[in-house]
């Protein structure tokens, strides 16, 4: 459309920078080139005055996108301008760029490209382009960048290149004055535009398009007039069809060359990402597992390794990539992994073995390996892939179910219970126990029937004990199927799962019938005299312990006659034994005629008999009178003859008689009364009966100034110790019993039988018993430093009243430390007194010197409480037989007896046995018998000074 008249003429400002021959400015500085006179013709037809701006390409279209122009010629459409530019329809040129050569030059397609010398427009879209396909072709052309295309080609003249890639325009143009030839190779056809700012003129763009569209419909027309001046026309013309189409079809190849290389750059960036996504992923996978995966090459290096593994060896070592085995591990774990890896990769095998490895801590883990070659598409190996399983969790409770089978099939009945009390299993032990078949058993509950030792049924304390506090422990009454009912020793444990609920109790059972007849046997020998059958010392002083502790509740008090005969010892020495012992039994036979029957005859021993009168009156005079009434009559009946074999025989009998006068007299005391007044009444002559009256207690004030005497003597060298050998079966001394020995400054020698018991009652022998354990405890450490001496061990004798002291643990360490023993050489000798009484303190404390090493020796055994259920729970290494049952071990069938039980009983509990009192071979011989064989006694050594002793032990050597 042409300017109205009087309307000022349209300004187009038109960016000019140098591409001939389609633009640029000419040697007068005229815009000028084949554009710019298609422009000047369509600004002509449309009555636009042209004002042409010099600029460079980049800068060109700035302007043209800011809007500082308003045209920029030759501007190929691309996807990425259109978003900036507006472009018109009809495109004002069409072309392609071209690679051109000297004519020496072999280069004729792509596959030539490698190492020629290529020049191309330095940052030009050809530049990247041609870079681009010569990577898709997988050449390597040599490109030189040049500043202009016409450099190029002068280049390429010069010899300075092979080859120049240029436009068609620039190669119609600088080519033929060059001598240089096109080639075959032509790429990236464009359709050129006049660009405008985006959204700015639209209108120019339109009018181009009419103009555009018009002209090149029409052969005559300006346009190709143009083209025809610039000789591009008359070029195409003399190019053959052939060419033409083949260039298309090259071009069209090329293009679809092009975006086959871009669709596969989308591919491969696709799948590039998509191969990144998925290694991530598998990384998080493999580094979210537990166990430990890893790879290694053929040198048995680490080529990868996920996080665990790395977390295992981490502190150890940096990075485990690129290591081995043994910069890992001990050489020992090193050499172990190292035979399996061998096996995947030289033997190619796929091996699965459980390997050991040590855990960030240091422990030991076992983990199952699976270690499986890889092999490259020609089937060689190029390392291995392991996964290793941490199964030391598995392996650890395989264990313990190992361990709780083979518990199960412990000689001990056991049974597992659910929560409901309800039997689930139990083994062949419990079976073989009750006599039941397991089937039968199944889903009972237990125990069906159990009484405690009170005989009340204990099983609602049982389970309160075993659901409240883990376990219940205790003896039994219950039955076997067919009826016969057992005493057994149960242990129920409840077993807790994770939510510390009660899972199952686990039942052991053990039939403690032979224990129990043992134990029975040894308590009612105990008990009773075995000659007389009488009750004998203790079982009277336990019942006189009962009547006095109720005196004060019944007042009602007891009476106690003290007898002995009177010149017994010469009707022995006249007659024997065997006369003395029937004497003996018919004076028991008789006393027992002469007193009620709630009152108590016993034998204390030889010829002595005391009788317990229970409630004889609530005075004085009343019980006085009855005491006496009694003691009268058991006179008299002692005189009556006795008739012993065919021969009658005539005896009398001196009585003592104490009175529990007030509640303050404890038992003691009524012994030692009686026992006064029964001496009082043999200096009276004899025959008679006496009761205690104060004076007596004129023994009292001798026993006291003998505590007096022992108290100053304390710390002086008036106490000594003297060792007693004590052997083995061969007679080989293996240690002593140290014995305290006491020389009064007043009196002379004075034995331990009387000392002792002052010195317990007064307190003194808790620092004598000291001074005692130190002084043996130092000869014991002497001894130490003696060939031949070393091995020795010594007991030292602790009475209750020194073991109950809160310092006696530390007292006992003390000493150990102080004169460097070994405690193992230590033997403590404790009576059944001190387990029985206070059972918590004594466990504890010789749970505290057991774990230091000291061992326990039970003295006095089978004279006491003999209780199984302490002896189990007490760390006690020795029974003692006492000497009383040594005494008559070859004459009187109850004392072997005892003797017989108390060895079977050390062998049940797994304790050593020694006896004392041993004083001919026949008693050693007749212990070894039966089982013993340790012993002490005069046939072996009386107990004699240190140096003496050393001297024995010495002689059994030469
Ligand atoms: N608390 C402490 N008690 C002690 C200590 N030293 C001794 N005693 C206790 O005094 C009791 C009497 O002891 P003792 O007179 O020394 O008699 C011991 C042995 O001499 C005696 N024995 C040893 N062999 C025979 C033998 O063949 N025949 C026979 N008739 N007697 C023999 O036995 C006594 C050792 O007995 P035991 O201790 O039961 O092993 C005595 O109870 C001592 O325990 C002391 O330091 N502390």
């Amino acid at each position: 459309m042409l300017a109205q008249a009087g309307t000022p003429p349209r300004v187009v400002r038109v960016g000019i920078y140098t591409n001939a021959p389609k633009i640029y400015f000419d040697g007068q500085g005229q815009a000028n080139g084949i554009l710019v006179d298609v422009l000047r013709a369509i600004a002509a037809a449309e009555g636009w005055e042209l004002r042409f701006v010099g600029c460079e390409w980049a800068r060109c279209l700035a302007a043209a996108s800011a809007g500082d122009i308003d045209l920029l010629p030759d501007v190929a459409w691309s996807e990425e301008r259109s978003r900036i530019l507006d472009f018109h329809q009809v495109p004002a040129l069409f072309s392609w760029s071209q690679i051109y050569r000297r004519t020496d030059v072999p280069l004729n397609a792509m596959t030539d490209t490698t190492g020629k010398r290529i020049a191309v427009l330095s940052g030009s879209i050809q530049q990247n382009f041609f870079t681009e396909m010569a990577k898709n072709f997988g050449m390597k052309p040599q490109l030189v960048p040049v500043a202009s295309v016409e450099d190029g080609f002068d280049l390429v003249e010069r010899g300075g290149a092979d080859a120049v890639v240029a436009s068609k325009y620039a190669g119609t143009l600088y080519a033929p004055s060059r001598g240089i030839v096109e080639t075959p190779i032509m790429f990236q056809p464009v359709r050129l535009f006049y660009a405008s700012g985006k959204g700015r003129n639209a209108a120019l763009l339109a009018a181009i398009d009419r103009r555009l569209d018009a002209w090149q419909r029409d052969p005559d027309s300006d346009y190709f007039g143009i083209l025809e001046h610039w000789q591009t026309r008359s070029m195409l013309a003399q190019v053959p069809a052939y060419i033409w189409w083949g260039a298309l079809l090259v071009i069209a190849m090329l293009a679809m060359a092009v975006a086959t290389a871009a669709w596969l750059r989308k591919q491969v960036a696709h799948k590039t990402g998509a191969l990144r996504e998925s290694e991530q992923r598998l990384a998080t996978i493999l580094d979210s597992v537990d166990g430990l995966i890893y790879i290694k090459d053929t040198s048995y290096r680490y080529a990868y390794a996920n996080r665990a593994l790395e977390a295992l060896v981490e502190g150890r070592i940096g990075d485990i990539i690129g290591k081995q085995d043994t910069d890992l591990f001990a050489p020992p774990v090193a050499a172990a992994l190292h035979r399996n890896d061998v096996r995947a990769i030289a033997k190619r095998e796929r091996v699965v073995a459980e390997e050991t490895v040590p855990d960030r801590h240091g422990r030991q883990m076992t983990v199952l390996s699976t270690k499986i070659p890889l092999h490259r598409d020609d089937g060689s190996v190029y390392g291995l892939c392991g996964i290793s399983i941490d199964i030391s969790e598995r392996r650890a409770a395989e264990e313990s179910t190992r361990v709780a089978a083979s518990v199960f099939r412990s000689a001990e009945g056991m049974f597992i219970a659910g929560p409901d009390r309800r039997i689930q299993r139990v083994n062949e032990a419990f079976c073989a126990m009750t006599g039941h078949e397991a089937t039968d058993l199944a889903g009972a509950f237990v125990p069906w029937f159990a009484l405690g030792s009170d005989g009340a049924d204990a099983r609602d304390i049982m389970w309160d004990a075993a659901e409240n506090h883990g376990k219940w422990q205790g003896e039994i009454w219950t039955h076997r199927k067919n009826g016969d009912a057992y005493p057994a020793r149960l242990t129920v444990t409840a077993v807790r799962d994770e939510n510390a609920s009660i899972s199952h109790f686990v039942g052991t059972q053990g039939d403690i019938t032979e224990q129990k007849l043992a134990q029975d046997e040894i308590a009612k020998l105990a008990y009773f005299d075995s000659l007389t059958g009488l009750p004998n010392r203790r079982l009277l002083l336990e019942r006189l312990g009962h009547c006095v502790s109720l005196r004060e509740r019944s007042g009602q008090m007891p009476a106690l006659l003290f007898f002995d005969l009177d010149n017994f010892k010469d009707f022995n020495d006249l007659h024997g034994h065997q006369l003395g012992d029937q004497l003996l039994r018919q004076v028991g036979e008789r006393i027992r005629t002469c007193t009620r029957a709630g009152d108590t005859v016993a034998r204390l021993g030889g010829d002595e008999f005391v009788v317990l009168l229970d409630n004889v009156g609530r005075t004085e005079q009343e019980a006085g009178a009855h005491a006496s009434a009694i003691g009268w009559k058991i006179i008299a009946a002692v005189a009556e003859p006795f008739i012993i074999g065919s021969t009658t025989h005539r005896t009398t009998c001196s009585l003592g008689a104490a009175l529990q006068s007030d509640s303050g007299i404890d038992s003691d005391e009524m012994m030692k009364r009686a026992d006064m007044a029964m001496y009082s009444a043999k200096k009276d002559g004899r025959n008679t009966m006496r009761f205690f009256d104060p004076g007596m207690a004129s023994d009292v004030s001798h026993r006291l100034a003998l505590e007096e005497e022992i108290r100053t003597s304390l710390g002086t060298s008036g106490f000594s110790m003297h060792y007693q050998p004590q052997v083995d079966v061969q007679g080989r001394i293996t240690g002593a019993e140290a014995l305290l020995r006491w020389n009064s400054p007043k009196r002379g020698a004075i034995g331990p039988s009387v000392f002792i018991p002052i010195a317990e009652a007064s307190g003194l022998i808790v620092p004598l018993g000291r001074w005692a354990l130190h002084t043996a405890c130092a000869q014991l450490a002497c001894w130490k430093s003696q060939p031949g001496l070393r091995d020795l061990t010594v007991s030292v004798n602790v009475s209750i009243r020194q073991f109950r002291e809160r310092s006696f643990v530390q007292d006992v360490v003390d000493t150990v430390s102080d004169t460097g023993v070994s405690p193992s050489k230590l033997k403590l000798e404790l009576t059944e007194t001190v387990l029985i009484d206070d059972v918590d303190d004594t466990i504890e404390k010789m749970r505290q010197l057991k774990e230091l090493g000291v061992n326990f020796s039970l003295d006095d055994f089978g004279t006491g409480y003999s209780s199984l259920s302490y002896l189990k729970r007490l760390p006690i290494n020795q029974l003692k037989i006492d000497r009383s049952f040594v005494r008559d071990i070859l004459t009187n069938p109850n004392d072997a007896s005892i003797a017989r039980s108390i060895v079977a009983l050390s062998q049940a509990l797994g304790l050593g046995i020694i006896a004392e009192g041993v004083e001919t071979e026949e008693q050693r011989n007749f212990l070894a018998e039966i089982g013993c064989s340790f012993y002490q006694g005069y046939l072996f050594g009386r107990p004699m000074e240190a140096a003496s002793f050393e001297r024995s032990v010495r002689a059994q050597d030469d």
